[in-house]
């Protein structure tokens, strides 16, 4: 008899907040070479990580890490183990959860789901978009361990999401209680990607950065496009929530510096908005399904300080979808479709590019 199985991935976080375990953390997450993928030789790549980027970064994130620790570990982690125990709760399917760098390890969940007879699973990737950097990567990897692990497990993807009613109507149902509070604007703050992977994604070189309004344009390049999916999500979001089109606004954060990423940036922007009038913000975050450094740290407590220094009056940041009573909705009526139809997940492969 096959069994049937779910694998919730998300990006994963340090063992602890120590310089050692931050820095062992980014030689395994910059060292891919789907996230750190300059200069192409495998030698300058790991000269640039382990001797630039890495000595001038530890210190610092270890720091960042530190104000958001939680007694038991990482939000990212603490979090999605939540996530995982609720999903549980609602599909007799075991779940397992992975994170592409760090625990729980990808290997230990093939392991775990490979002791209970798994022949066929359901990759859940925790984002909504796809980027080369954050869906394709931990895709790939399980493919990778699998291959060695587990040959015969049949691997499927949920597709990514980011303009799916039903998670659309997630977000904006958990948005609701802060939207309904007074404000003078809404800002999307995406996690950014260098601009080089956009072109990079678009395999016909005709359409991302070529053709004008590119992201709203039409074109199969979307299919492996992180700006215009979170372009669509912002869309469908505005659609949904009935937002007045002069109070809302895109950005970009969390860049490394070393060559331009998609702009507008949002640290730009938290000095700009107060200078514009916009003394009370709102900050929503749909490009990480998880409360995470990213969103509790970068967001919540630089961007609230540098928004306030600037002149700003009221900062919010609207939590991420987490373990909500939606968000397990959306997972269990997705993992329902799959089991008995199939339905909005595909060979894991198909969005795959070679590198
Ligand atoms: C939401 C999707 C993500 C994309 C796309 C992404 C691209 C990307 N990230 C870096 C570098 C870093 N990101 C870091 C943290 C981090 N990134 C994501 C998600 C995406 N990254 C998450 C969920 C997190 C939080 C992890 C946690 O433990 O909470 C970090 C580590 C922290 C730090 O030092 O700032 C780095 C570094 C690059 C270079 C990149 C695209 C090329
Ligand atoms: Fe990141």
């Amino acid at each position: 008899m096959s069994q049937s199985a779910v694998l919730l991935l998300n990006l994963g976080s340090p063992e602890s907040t120590s310089v050692p375990d931050v820095k062992r953390y980014l030689r395994e997450f910059l060292g891919d070479e789907r996230v750190i993928d300059k200069p192409a030789a495998g030698f300058l790549r790991r000269l640039l990580v382990n001797g630039i980027i890495i000595p001038f970064r530890a210190k610092k994130s270890a720091h960042a890490y530190e104000s958001v620790w939680t007694p038991e570990g990482s939000p990212l982690v603490v979090t999605s183990r939540h996530t995982q125990t609720k999903l549980q709760a609602r599909t007799p399917l075991p779940v397992e959860l992975a994170m592409n760098y760090g625990n729980p390890s990808i290997p230990d969940a093939l392991h775990r789901l490979v002791r209970q007879g798994v022949d066929r699973l359901l990759l859940f990737p925790q984002y909504p978009h796809y980027a080369m950097s954050s869906w394709e990567t931990v895709v790939v990897k399980v493919q990778r361990e699998a291959a060695k692990i587990a040959p015969d497990l049949k691997i499927e993807c949920v597709q990514p999401y980011f303009a799916d009613a039903d998670y659309i109507s997630a977000l904006v149902t958990s948005a609701r209680p802060y939207l309904a509070q007074p404000h003078d604007h809404l800002l999307f703050s995406y996690h950014g990607i260098p601009v080089r992977h956009l072109t990079k994604g678009d395999s016909s070189h005709a359409h991302c950065q070529v053709v004008p309004d590119c992201c709203t344009t039409c074109s199969p390049a979307h299919a492996t496009c992180y700006k215009a999916q979170v372009t669509r999500t912002t869309h469908e979001f505005v659609r949904a929530a009935g937002l007045d089109p002069a109070k809302w606004s895109i950005s970009f954060q969390s860049r490394i510096a070393g060559e331009p990423w998609i702009a507008p940036y949002t640290d730009h922007l938290f000095e700009e908005l107060p200078k514009a009038g916009k003394k009370r913000l709102l900050v929503i975050t749909p490009a990480f399904v998880t409360d995470c450094l990213e969103t509790l740290e970068e967001i919540r407590v630089e961007g609230a300080e540098q928004y306030k220094e600037a002149g700003g009056q009221e900062f919010t940041h609207i939590p991420c979808l987490n373990d909500q009573p939606v968000w397990i909705d959306f997972l269990e009526q997705r993992v329902r479709a799959w089991q008995q139809t199939g339905a909005l997940a595909f060979s894991a492969g198909d969005l795959v590019k070679t590198r």
